[in-house]
């Protein structure tokens, strides 16, 4: 017996839309790299804009809203723009009229399209500021204008905190938020105990005190603090920095005595996450140690906290109480050694978006 078939009848018209909408572009991927932000310009004006955008967040300063926004406009905006801008100056970059945060996080979206981008045609690396410019909403709308229906968003915080991971997000989804066709959003976790991270700070550390005309009796991993009370509500950050302080200094076959780990950048009245960076250093010159460096492990980037608090403020503090040699130690920056970290969480976070 044969068995016959029949063609199905061809449709007789095809689909169509009940009208037009804008042609969409679709089918890339997206990776924004995200720093905290600096200031447009050391003026007055500039500082109190940045400041009134970052402080304003509750992610950030997590008072009572309506007491907090008292202080903040008739306290903290009038007196701090004025010396902040001052600090602010001593670490511009003239060149590009901007601050070395933002000169270095382009840097590192640049080097990382450099590394990334063979591996797949449909990446896009794109960067942007949480508070300031370029602005997150404006670079998400420019990524999917580019065709990223993935966004990949990598906060460059090493270690978790809400202040700074947590807020990366909010600003994010407050952008999809006014969405119609959201692209699909991952946002890459910290990186505190990753193997890649710890060498890469090893490699750095130890090639900077090997270019040192002396060797540090202490050296101090500063980590950014946050409020005590943050901690105690349950943020991971404490808990992160000290993973990857211990990690470091095992790596490093350093004692407990000669590597510490200590929290810096104090704001405000409250108790921060001690022990404080500059009580330490000068305990220490205080106490008869001459000679000490100081790394910031939870910094991508250097900016105002790392060249002027660190290299600038703490090595004063110290060399004034009786040590005599300080050496503040970079960043990882957009070196081979920061860049092998950040491709290596991208494309770990990448992971079923691109081809294996
Ligand atoms: C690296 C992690 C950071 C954490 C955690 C963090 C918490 C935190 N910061 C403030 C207040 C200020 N921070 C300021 C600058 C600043 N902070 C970080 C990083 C962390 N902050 C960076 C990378 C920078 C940028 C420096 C630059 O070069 O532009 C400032 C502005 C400077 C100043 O006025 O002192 C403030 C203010 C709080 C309150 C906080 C946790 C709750
Ligand atoms: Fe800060
Ligand atoms: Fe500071």
């Amino acid at each position: 017996m044969t068995m016959t078939t029949t063609a199905p009848a061809a449709q007789a018209t095809a689909t169509t839309l009940p009208s037009a909408h804008p042609k969409i572009a679709f089918g890339r991927i997206g990776v924004l790299l995200v720093n905290l932000g600096t200031p447009e310009g050391t003026d007055y004006w500039s500082m109190r804009r940045y400041l009134k955008e970052f402080l304003s967040d509750p992610r950030v300063i997590e008072a009572n809203r309506a007491l907090w926004w008292f202080v903040l406009n008739a306290i903290i905006l009038t007196k701090r723009p004025g010396p902040k801008g001052k600090d602010y100056e001593t670490i511009w970059n003239k060149e590009r009229n901007e601050g070395p945060l933002k000169t270095i996080t382009r840097g590192q979206a640049e080097k990382l399209a450099a590394r990334i981008g063979g591996r797949d045609e449909r990446i896009v690396v794109d960067w942007a500021m949480r508070y300031g410019f370029p602005s997150m909403p404006d670079r998400i709308e420019a990524l999917q204008k580019a065709g990223c229906d993935r966004i990949l968003i990598v906060p460059l915080y090493p270690q978790y905190a809400a202040a700074t991971t947590a807020t990366v997000g909010d600003k994010a989804f407050e952008k999809l938020a006014k969405m119609r066709w959201q692209p699909s959003v991952r946002l890459a976790p910290p990186w505190h105990d990753d193997p890649v991270y710890i060498d890469a700070l090893a490699t750095s550390l130890e090639g900077h005190l090997k270019a040192l005309d002396f060797e540090p009796e202490v050296i101090l991993a500063s980590f950014h603090g946050i409020p005590k009370s943050y901690h105690e509500k349950g943020d991971p950050y404490a808990c992160q920095c000290i993973k990857t302080a211990r990690l470091l200094r095992e790596r490093l076959g350093m004692s407990e005595q000669k590597f510490r780990l200590t929290f810096q950048s104090r704001f405000g009245k409250e108790e921060w996450l001690q022990p404080y960076t500059d009580k330490t250093v000068e305990a220490l010159a205080k106490s008869g140690v001459k000679r000490m460096a100081i790394l910031n492990p939870g910094f991508t980037a250097d900016c105002l906290e790392t060249l002027e608090e660190i290299g600038g403020e703490n090595a004063e503090i110290f060399l004034h109480n009786g040590g005599e040699k300080f050496a503040a130690i970079p960043c990882l920056n957009d070196t081979d050694e920061g860049m092998r970290v950040i491709e290596a969480v991208v494309l770990r976070e990448l992971a079923g978006w691109i081809k294996g």
